[in-house]
């Protein structure tokens, strides 16, 4: 049996081996050190995603090591995984290996939990879901006091909801946010509490000094995560996001945050460059009048692709950008053309993914 642990006590020197490499990685644009924003070094992953692999009749969970997708390696304590994540997974195999309708088949297991303490398990097979499975995961749900998603070819099946809870504190003010099954959420909660502090104190303070005053536009908002927490720096916001999932959410976790001064449209950030340049009208943006909007502000915390050429030019004319990134080989290339314009005065590196060569920026840049 193989464990995934990992080594605490290498934790803050790697950390410093990951700030050094991103300083270095980054010289051409600037000699800032980097704002540190450590992991907890343990039970920090909130969502994770295991391989179902079965030896004599019996389901272990597994990884694939990088790279390699032969034989996957069995998992038997996944330190890395929330408190609750690691309390759930031995009751869901018990479960899974007492019950041949929930074992026959089963090929992924993922697990999305929340610092709040709420978790969504979903199950996926090589197999059409019937209402003795149905009834059998039911039971499961019961036992755990947590739901249950059936996935299959085509088939989604919810018995209770498809979604978790998640409640943050920022600032001294708890935010709400519905977190679908399948929609981006931020991996590391507490990674992710700091990234919107940080978001937030890189937008000044909205105290006329024209720091974080006028609008705010935000071009891949998930379900709202950075951009609710930040509206109140701002006059008015208007965030875009591709997912139609994501932007429902978006929409749900506004209203359920009582923000009044923001709105978001479905609109991939190609599209909102038409539409702001004026190539092109869009139905989507029929109650949302862009001249209203004196946007002082733009953030982006785009896919690892970074941003497309169109997208990284329409951002370069804001007066400040707040750039978070998953990937620091597109942020660099991205800084080519964004550096022509801008200075970077803000520079942070978020341990979203201890113990791995993962590095999570944020750059404030301001128009020089
Ligand atoms: C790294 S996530 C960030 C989401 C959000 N800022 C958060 O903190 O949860 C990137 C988001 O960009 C969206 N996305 C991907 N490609 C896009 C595009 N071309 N235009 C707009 N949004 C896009 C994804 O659906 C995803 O929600």
């Amino acid at each position: 049996m193989a464990l995934y642990r990992v080594n605490t006590d290498d934790y803050p020197q790697q950390l410093q081996n990951k700030a050094e490499r991103l300083r270095e990685a980054y010289s051409k644009f600037t000699d800032l050190e980097p704002e540190l924003f450590p992991s907890p070094p343990i039970h920090y992953r909130l969502r994770a995603e295991f391989k179902v692999w079965h030896e004599g009749g019996v389901a272990n969970y597994a990884m694939y090591r990088q790279g390699e997708h032969k034989k996957p390696f069995i998992i038997d304590e996944f330190t890395v995984g929330s408190e609750l994540m690691n309390q759930l997974m031995p009751k869901v195999l018990a479960a899974v290996n007492n019950s041949e309708l929930l074992r026959k088949r089963l090929f992924s297991a993922e697990f999305l939990t929340t610092l709040s303490g709420d978790a969504l398990i979903t199950l996926i097979y090589h197999k059409k879901l019937d209402e003795s499975w149905e009834q059998e995961a039911k039971t499961l749900q019961e036992q755990l006091g947590f739901p249950i998603l059936g996935r299959s070819r085509k088939q989604k099946v919810v018995l209770e909801r498809d979604f978790v809870n998640e409640k943050l504190d920022i600032d001294g003010k708890t935010y709400q946010y519905k977190q679908v099954e399948g929609s981006f959420t931020q991996p590391n909660g507490e990674i992710c509490r700091s990234m919107i502090q940080w978001a937030r104190s890189a937008c000044g303070d909205g105290d006329g000094d024209g720091d974080g005053d006028g609008d705010l536009l935000e071009l891949y908002c998930g379900n709202g995560n950075l951009t609710i927490p930040l509206s109140e720096k701002f006059r008015k916001v208007l965030a875009t996001e591709i997912s139609k999932v994501s932007v429902n959410s978006a929409q749900e976790n506004i209203a359920n945050n009582q923000i009044t001064n923001l709105d978001v449209v479905r609109l991939s950030s190609e599209e909102f460059t038409q539409a702001i340049d004026k190539v092109r009208p869009f139905r989507r943006l029929a109650d949302i009048d862009l001249d209203s909007y004196n946007f002082s502000t733009v953030l982006v915390d785009p896919p690892r692709a970074g941003l497309d050429e169109d997208t990284c030019a329409m951002v370069a004319r804001f007066p400040r950008i707040l750039y978070i990134s998953c990937n620091p080989e597109t942020q660099l290339e991205n800084l080519e053309s964004l550096t022509k314009t801008h200075r970077i005065e803000r520079f942070a590196l978020f341990d979203q993914f201890p113990y791995t060569e993962h590095t999570e920026t944020g750059l404030l840049l301001v128009k020089k």
